[in-house]
C-alpha cells in the first residue's frame, strides 16, 4: 500500500451520525421552507436555487414546496435539492441554532493528521460545496470552526456522482501532485468505498453508531472502522 497523502472524507454517517441530518437538518429545513420561499421568491439572490428546479415544479411556492417534500422524504441526493438545503440551513448555523454534532475521535484525528503527518484532508458530499462549509464551520467541538482544516471540497455538481469511479478519478485529477494510490477515502457508504478503489483510491468503510448494518460481505471484501482511531498516522 503507498503510504496515504490525502483522506478525503464522506460526512454524513462517517464525520457526523445520520441522525443529524435525518433528524435535525430536514426538519429544520422543511420548516423554514415556507417562509423563505415566501420572503425571498423573487431574490435575486433565490433565483439559481430556483432555477435549478425542473419548470414543472417551479411554477408556484406550493408546487416547488411540494416537490421538495416529496424529495426529502425519500432522502433523495439530487444537486438541485442538496443546493437549496444548504441555502434553508444557512440563518441555522449562522445564528447557532445548528451545531454538528461530529464524532470525538473525528477533530483530533485530523488535526494530527494534518499536523504530525503533514496528509491534506478534504471533503466528497452529497451535501452542497457550501452545507459542507457551514457545517465544518459551526461543529460542537472546540474550535468549532475546523474550515482552515480543510484543503478541497468534492459534491455531486464539481465532481459527479458518489457511486461512480469517474468521480473519483476526477477528484484524484485536480490533484494531480498526489497519485490516486495516495488517497484514502472513508465512507459508511459501500457502493461510494466500491467507486472509490476501483478509481485506484484506498478506501475504509465507516461503521458508526445508527448506520445501516452492513452484510457479511462487505465485511469481508473490505477494511471496516469504528473510529478514525483506528487507522492511526499515516
Ligand atoms: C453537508 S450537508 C448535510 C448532509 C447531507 O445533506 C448529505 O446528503 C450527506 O450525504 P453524504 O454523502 O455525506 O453521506
Ligand atoms: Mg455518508
Amino acid at each position: 500500500m503507498a503510504p496515504v497523502k490525502v483522506v478525503l472524507l464522506d460526512i454524513e454517517g462517517t464525520v457526523c451520525p445520520i441522525s443529524f441530518v435525518k433528524d435535525v437538518l430536514f426538519p429544520y429545513a422543511l420548516e423554514a421552507l415556507p417562509d423563505t420561499l415566501k420572503a425571498k421568491w423573487d431574490a435575486p439572490e433565490f433565483l439559481p436555487y430556483r432555477a435549478a428546479f425542473p419548470a414543472e415544479h417551479a411554477g408556484s411556492q406550493e408546487a416547488l414546496a411540494a416537490h421538495v417534500r416529496d424529495l426529502m422524504s425519500k432522502d433523495l441526493k439530487i444537486s438541485y435539492l442538496k443546493s437549496l438545503q444548504g441555502y434553508l440551513w444557512e440563518t441555522g448555523y449562522r445564528n447557532g441554532e445548528l451545531k454538528a454534532p461530529l464524532f470525538p475521535d473525528v477533530a483530533p484525528q485530523l488535526a494530527r493528521w494534518r499536523e504530525q503527518n503533514g496528509v491534506k484532508v478534504m471533503i466528497y458530499s452529497s451535501g452542497s460545496v457550501p452545507a459542507q462549509k457551514l457545517l465544518f464551520g459551526h461543529t460542537n467541538g472546540e474550535p468549532s470552526d475546523i474550515l482552515p482544516w480543510l484543503s478541497d471540497f468534492f459534491d455531486t455538481v464539481n465532481a459527479g456522482p458518489k457511486q461512480e469511479k469517474e468521480s473519483y478519478e476526477k477528484i484524484a485529477a485536480k490533484h494531480q501532485e498526489y497519485p490516486v494510490g495516495e488517497w484514502l477515502f472513508l465512507s459508511d457508504n459501500v457502493k461510494e468505498v466500491e467507486a472509490a478503489k476501483q478509481a485506484g483510491m484506498q478506501s475504509y468503510i465507516v461503521d458508526r453508531p445508527g448506520n445501516a448494518e452492513l452484510s457479511e460481505e462487505a465485511r469481508k471484501e473490505h477494511r471496516v472502522i469504528k473510529s478514525f482511531e483506528e487507522i492511526g498516522d499515516l
